[in-house]
Order: structure tokens, then C-alpha cells, then sequence
């Protein structure tokens, strides 16, 4: 019988503190979803009551299967819970469980805190019971726990069981500083498991000695069975435990498989690669290429050996099936391997061709071509899907776009202020009609979009209702030679979303290119006549 292990993710807390990382509303609740699709049993919502936008996501609906977490600190010294406002933030908090953190380092008590260990200590016992009271499910996130133990062992564990035996259902030992080594943190759970259950203990790991997930896979094979982490790693300095890697090393890898159960099945970790990368998206960074399971180059085979010992059995270079984790197998040197991975974009996106049809090694070239260009489709299906189209030869020419320009101008306007226009013109032939529309817009791209849909004529009214809701730029190969990728994604009245990509030196031409690609889309999608 295996033993359930608990995820609980911190990427909207922790994350949050991430260098350069600044989530809006709408980045929160779009994360919290993808959490919902991965299994993750606990979501940290962020602090409720220390800013406007963490008071505003809690107020939203968050999750809708993981147990929505408020995440805050215990009553401040020379308080009671009853007269802390931090405190009345949390209780009052739309959550059902509440995660406190408290100091376990004696010196940290002594220097950040000012107060006597016994006060620390009456601060825990008090909010933890105070949430306890309220009917939440109640966490302690003993901060600087290993640091904490190794300084004053008796310290430490005074804090662990005193938020145990007020009611927490999870202790948490935190590698704050994630300074920490697989061995201490193995040696430490088991002295701490002396004292308090292995079922109520949790581990959060930072990634400082890049140790953060062996810390985590140490501390559970030494008793404890909640594991606090982000997606993709993110967190404070060199970020917190991956939860994307643990997620898969847990449900694929012994014994840690047959051992433990996890609340996500095989239909949730099959989302992971498209989770992670899909964070990625949301904070417009480019997803590391090199990331264990859900990496474009995690089961990318490149020298020629592997390439056809891989074409024979997949496993003599794969040390799991990436479908497991919906990563593709790329074998960048053979058309057979390349031509499967094709197959299977294309039965994702409701294209079906035999692996036998020549013009599937068309569309492969194509997507070669395209890719060595610099053309990236991970987050772009509505290119995709016409790039097979337009190879398939379905795409029909609806207009044809014979010249743009745009210009952009920094003047003074009438009553003296700096002021920046840009103004576009679009020139398309249609039906052998020529079509001319200009517009203003508050930047190139703004201007060009609203010129090019102003009037397409008998299409007008299949792009009404079209709107770009993101617009994102990609600069790689760096230097005077730069090339960049555009990602635009659109959204109709009936709320379907898609994304579509440019590439060029030229950031216009690449954002022009993205821009027609989403008409186009549309076009085919509601069946357009040519
Ligand atoms: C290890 C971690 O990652 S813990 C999470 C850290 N994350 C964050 O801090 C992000 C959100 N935090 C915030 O927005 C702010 O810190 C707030 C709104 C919560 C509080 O803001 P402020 O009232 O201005 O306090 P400030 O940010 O300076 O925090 C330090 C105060 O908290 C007290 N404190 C710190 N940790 C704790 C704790 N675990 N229990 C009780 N008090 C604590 C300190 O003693 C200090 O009190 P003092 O001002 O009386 O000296
Ligand atoms: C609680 C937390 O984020 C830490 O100790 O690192």
C-alpha cells in the first residue's frame, strides 16, 4: 500500500519573490489554473492584506481543485492575535488552509525579531491556534529550520512542536538560506521525526547549493510527506525546489513511484511540459531549453550514434518515455524520428496524416526551414496549423497584402507637450480591388494592427470581433545581426484564443507577420470564402 505525498506549490508567494518577476492579477489567476491541471494538492495564494493585488486575488476565485492557501506571519511581538491586523488578514481570508511562518533560528529571533525565545514561541503556539479555531487547515513554515538546528538544536524543535502541538496539520522545515546538503537535511528530519510525526512534516528548499530537489527527495526518504516548491523553480534568490522536476522524478522514478502516491495522475503529469512552458509564456521568458523531463532538448537526441541506437529502441537514450511528461522525442539528424514528432503535433492540433503520405516530409522540411529561420511553435499552434495548411495547400489567398508603411514621429503638439504618433498604411488587393486604409495608433504595431483590419472588405465581418490580448518580443542572436520573434495572441467574442508568430531582423515585420497570421487563422477557422 503506497503512502500519499503532498504538493504544495508556492510559485504565487515565493515565485512572487523572484528577481524581476512582478505577477499581475490576471498572471495569478492563470497560474493557479495550471497548478489545477497538474494536481498540485496546496496553492500559497500569496499574503492577503500585504498589498493590493494579493487582498484582490483572494477576494477572486482561485483554484478550483488544490486547497487555496493564505500565507502570513505569526502575531507581532507586543500583540495579541486578537489585535494584529496581519493576523486578522489571514483568518478573514477566503482560504482553506492557513500557512504561518515563524522563526526557528534562536539568532534570528534575538536580531530580526527583537523578542525573548519564549515570547517567539507563545506567537506560534497562539496563531496556530487561532487558525485552528477559525476551521482551517493550519501550516508552520519554521523558517531557518537546518540553519536554526544546527545553531541550537533544542531551539529548533521547541518551535516545530509547539506549532505540532497547537494544531498544525503540516510543520514545514525550511532551508531558508538554502545553504543546506542532502545528508544534514536527511540526518535532521530524522532526529526531528522523533518528535513529531513524519505524516505532519514538510520540506522547503531553496536552490542555493543547486541542491533543492535532492534536499526535497532527502527529506522524504528520511519521513517527510509534504513537499513545498514552484514551477519551473522560481523564488527568492536562486529560487525554491522545482516542483515541475519533483512532480515527474516522483510519479516516474523508483522506488519513489511504487512507494508513495500522489494526487496527480497519468493525465496531469502529460500536462507538465505544456505547464511549464506555458509559465514561461505568461512571464515572457524563454523556457530553458536544457530543463530536466520538460526541457525542448530534455529528450532531444542530436549526435549521429544515439540518433540511430534511439531509432532502434527509444530507451537506449531515454531515461523515461517523454510522452509520460507530453515532452516530444526529437531526433534532430533523422527524418523517420523527426516525422513522428510531427505526427503526433499534428493529431494534437486534429490534422491526421499517414505516416506514409509524402506530404507529411513536405511539412517536416517546411517546419525544418522555418525553425532554422528562427520560428519557435511551442507557443504558437494557430501558425502552426497553417503552416500544415498552407503546405497541405488549403489555405486559400483571401487578399494579398502589396505594401505597408508606418511612421513614427516624436513631436510637440499644440500646446507644447512631447508627444510620440505612429501612423500606418496598408495597402491589400482584393478581388482585384485595391484597398488602401491608414490609421493612428499609440505605437507601429498598434497602428499597423488597426490599418490592416479597418477594411478587408467582404472579410470585414469575419474579424470583427477579433482583439490582441498579448503581445510579446523575442530578441536572439544578439548583436547588429538580431533577430527577433513576435508572438501575438488574439481572442474572438465567443473566447477562443489564439497565438500566432512572426519572425525577422525587423521587429515591424516580424509583428506584421504575426498580425496577418492571426486574420488568416480566423479566416480558415470560420470558413471564409476565398
Ligand atoms: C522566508 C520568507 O520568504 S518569508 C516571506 C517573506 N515575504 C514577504 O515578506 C513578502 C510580503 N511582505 C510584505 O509585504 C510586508 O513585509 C508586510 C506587509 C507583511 C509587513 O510589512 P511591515 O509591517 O512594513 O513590516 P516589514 O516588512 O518591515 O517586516 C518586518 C517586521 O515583521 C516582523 N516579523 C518578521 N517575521 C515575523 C514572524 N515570523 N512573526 C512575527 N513577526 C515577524 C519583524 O520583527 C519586523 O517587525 P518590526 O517592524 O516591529 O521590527
Ligand atoms: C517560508 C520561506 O519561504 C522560507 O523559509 O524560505
Amino acid at each position: 500500500m503506497s503512502e500519499r505525498l503532498y504538493l504544495f506549490d508556492t510559485t504565487l508567494r515565493d515565485g512572487a519573490q523572484t528577481t524581476g518577476i512582478d505577477f499581475s492579477l490576471a498572471d495569478k489567476i492563470a497560474i493557479a489554473s495550471l497548478l489545477d491541471q497538474i494536481g498540485i494538492d496546496y496553492v500559497e495564494g500569496g499574503y492577503p492584506g500585504a498589498n493590493p493585488l494579493d487582498t484582490e486575488f483572494f477576494a477572486q476565485k482561485r483554484t478550483r481543485k488544490a486547497a487555496f492557501t493564505a500565507f502570513g506571519m505569526t502575531r507581532r511581538a507586543g500583540r495579541s492575535v486578537a489585535n494584529d491586523p496581519g493576523i486578522a488578514a489571514l483568518l478573514e481570508a477566503d482560504a482553506d488552509a492557513i500557512c504561518f511562518v515563524a522563526k526557528s533560528w534562536d539568532y534570528h529571533v534575538h536580531v530580526a525579531l527583537e523578542i525573548s525565545l519564549e515570547d517567539n514561541l507563545a506567537g506560534i503556539r497562539e496563531s496556530v491556534a487561532a487558525a485552528k479555531t477559525r476551521g482551517r487547515e493550519v501550516m508552520l513554515d519554521c523558517e531557518h529550520f537546518f540553519d536554526g538546528y544546527k545553531a541550537n538544536p533544542d531551539y529548533a524543535l521547541a518551535c516545530a512542536k509547539a506549532a505540532y502541538e497547537a494544531g498544525a496539520r503540516w510543520v514545514v522545515l525550511c532551508d531558508t538560506n538554502g545553504g543546506t546538503l542532502p545528508e544534514e537535511v536527511a540526518r535532521i528530519v530524522t532526529e526531528v521525526r522523533k518528535h513529531v510525526p513524519g505524516e505532519n512534516l514538510g520540506i522547503h528548499a531553496h536552490d542555493d547549493c543547486g541542491c533543492a530537489v535532492a534536499n526535497s527527495l532527502a527529506a522524504v526518504e528520511a519521513g517527510v510527506r509534504q513537499i513545498q516548491g514552484t514551477l519551473n523553480g522560481l523564488g527568492e534568490r536562486c529560487g525554491n525546489a522545482n516542483l515541475v522536476t519533483l512532480l515527474a522524478t516522483l510519479a516516474l522514478k523508483q522506488p519513489w513511484a511504487e512507494r508513495f502516491a500522489l494526487k496527480a495522475g497519468v493525465d496531469e503529469l502529460a500536462r507538465l511540459t505544456q505547464v511549464s512552458r506555458a509559465l514561461d509564456e505568461l512571464l515572457n521568458r524563454a523556457p530553458n531549453r536544457h530543463a530536466p523531463y520538460v526541457g525542448a532538448s530534455a529528450f532531444a537526441t542530436k549526435a549521429g550514434i544515439h540518433a540511430s541506437a534511439v531509432m532502434k529502441d527509444p530507451r537506449t537514450y531515454e531515461h523515461v518515455d517523454p510522452a509520460h511528461v507530453g515532452n516530444l522525442r526529437r531526433v534532430l539528424v533523422s527524418d523517420q524520428g523527426g516525422k513522428s514528432n510531427i505526427r503526433a503535433e499534428l493529431e494534437r492540433i486534429g490534422i491526421s496524416l499517414d505516416k506514409d503520405d509524402p506530404r507529411l516530409n513536405r511539412v517536416l522540411e517546411e517546419v525544418k526551414r522555418k525553425e532554422s529561420q528562427g520560428y519557435a511553435y511551442e507557443g504558437a499552434d494557430a501558425s502552426f496549423y497553417l503552416l500544415v495548411k498552407r503546405v497541405l495547400g488549403e489555405v486559400p489567398g483571401y487578399f494579398l497584402v502589396d505594401r505597408f508603411s508606418v511612421n513614427v514621429e516624436r513631436r510637440y503638439n499644440a500646446v507644447g507637450d512631447l508627444t510620440t504618433v505612429a501612423e500606418a498604411i496598408v495597402k491589400v488587393m482584393l478581388d482585384g480591388e485595391v484597398m488602401i486604409s491608414a490609421a493612428e495608433g499609440n505605437g507601429p504595431v498598434n497602428a499597423l494592427d488597426v490599418a490592416l483590419r479597418k477594411d478587408l472588405g467582404k472579410y470585414q465581418r469575419f474579424i470583427d470581433d477579433l482583439e490582441l490580448v498579448d503581445y510579446k518580443v523575442r530578441v536572439f542572436q544578439g548583436g547588429t545581426d538580431a533577430v527577433t520573434r513576435v508572438l501575438i495572441e488574439s481572442r474572438d467574442r465567443d473566447g477562443d484564443i489564439w497565438a500566432t508568430v512572426g519572425v525577422s531582423p525587423n521587429i515591424i515585420d516580424a509583428s506584421f507577420e504575426a498580425l496577418l497570421d492571426s486574420i488568416v487563422y480566423k479566416l480558415v477557422m470560420r470558413g471564409a470564402p476565398a
